[in-house]
C-alpha cells in the first residue's frame, strides 16, 4: 500500500538524523523537503526567524497550534530554558502519530506535550488539564481560518498575559487576512511583520509577531 508524505518524511529522519540530536532532525527534514518532496513545515528560512523570537522570549510555556510532523515543535523545544515546555495541538491523528515519532527520534518527549484534537475544543480546557496559567509564546500554524477565532478564544480564556507573544506563520501565503486585519488594528496588540518566503520556495510569505498588551 502507498505510503504518505509524512511517513516518507519520518523515514528520512530515521535514515539521516542521529537519535537524540534535534538539530540533525531539523536538518534531515529540511534536506528531504528541498531535495525530495515539499512539505508544509515552517522550514529553514522562517525557522531562523522563529529561533530568534524563541531565544528572545526565552519562554517557560509555549503553545503551538498545528504540529504537522513536529518540525517546529522540535525547533522550538531545542531552545527552551531547562524547565520550559511546549504544548502542541494537532487535529489530524495520522500527522500526530508521525510527529510523536519525530519528537521521540529527537529525544524531546520530556519537553513536548503533543495533544490530538481541535484548538477550539482544547483551548478552553488547557488551564485545568495542563496546569498552565498563561503562555509566554504561542506559535500559530494550523488552519488559517482558525487563527482569528482561536486568538479571541485565548484572550477570553485568560491564556495570554501582558507581554505574551503571538507568532503566526503564513500570514501572506496561504494568508490569514482576517487575523492580520484584527491584530494590526487592535489597541491590545503591538505587531511586527517579518518578511520571508514560503518554506523551500521563492514565493513571498512571512511571520507576524504580536505582543499582547493586556
Ligand atoms: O494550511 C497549512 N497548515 C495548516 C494545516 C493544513 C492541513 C491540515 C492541518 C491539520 N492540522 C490541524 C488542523 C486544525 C487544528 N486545530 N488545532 C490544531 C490543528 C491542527 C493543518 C499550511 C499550508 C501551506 C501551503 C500549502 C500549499 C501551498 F501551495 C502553499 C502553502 C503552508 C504552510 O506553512 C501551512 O502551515
Ligand atoms: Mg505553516
Amino acid at each position: 500500500t502507498q505510503s504518505t508524505r509524512p511517513q516518507r518524511l519520518l523515514a528520512a529522519v530515521q535514515k539521516n538524523a542521529t537519535r537524540g540530536d534535534p538539530r540533525s532532525v531539523v536538518l534531515a527534514i529540511d534536506q528531504f523537503c528541498r531535495q525530495k518532496e515539499w512539505a508544509m513545515n515552517v522550514g529553514d528560512e522562517k525557522g531562523c526567524i522563529l529561533d530568534s523570537v524563541v531565544s528572545e522570549v526565552n519562554p517557560g510555556a509555549v503553545l503551538e497550534l498545528g504540529t504537522y510532523c513536529g518540525y517546529s515543535a522540535v525547533r522550538i523545544a531545542c531552545l527552551l530554558p531547562p524547565h520550559g515546555k511546549i504544548i502542541t495541538l494537532e487535529f489530524n491523528p495520522d500527522n500526530a502519530a508521525i510527529a510523536r515519532q519525530v519528537i521521540a527520534w529527537a529525544g524531546l518527549e520530556e519537553k513536548i506535550q503533543l495533544v490530538v484534537g481541535a484548538s477550539g475544543d482544547w483551548i478552553p480546557k488547557i488551564k485545568e488539564q495542563f496546569g498552565v496559567k498563561t503562555f509566554d509564546l504561542v506559535f500559530l500554524d494550523h488552519w488559517k481560518d482558525r487563527y482569528l477565532p482561536d486568538t479571541k478564544l485565548m484572550e477570553e480564556c485568560g491564556l495570554l498575559r501582558e507581554g505574551s507573544i503571538l507568532l503566526a506563520d503564513n500570514v501572506i501565503c496561504p494568508g490569514t487576512p482576517d487575523y492580520l486585519e484584527y491584530i494590526r488594528n487592535s489597541p491590545r496588540y503591538k505587531s511586527q511583520y517579518f518578511k520571508s518566503h514560503l518554506e523551500y520556495t521563492k514565493v513571498e510569505d512571512g511571520l507576524e509577531k504580536s505582543v499582547f498588551l493586556g
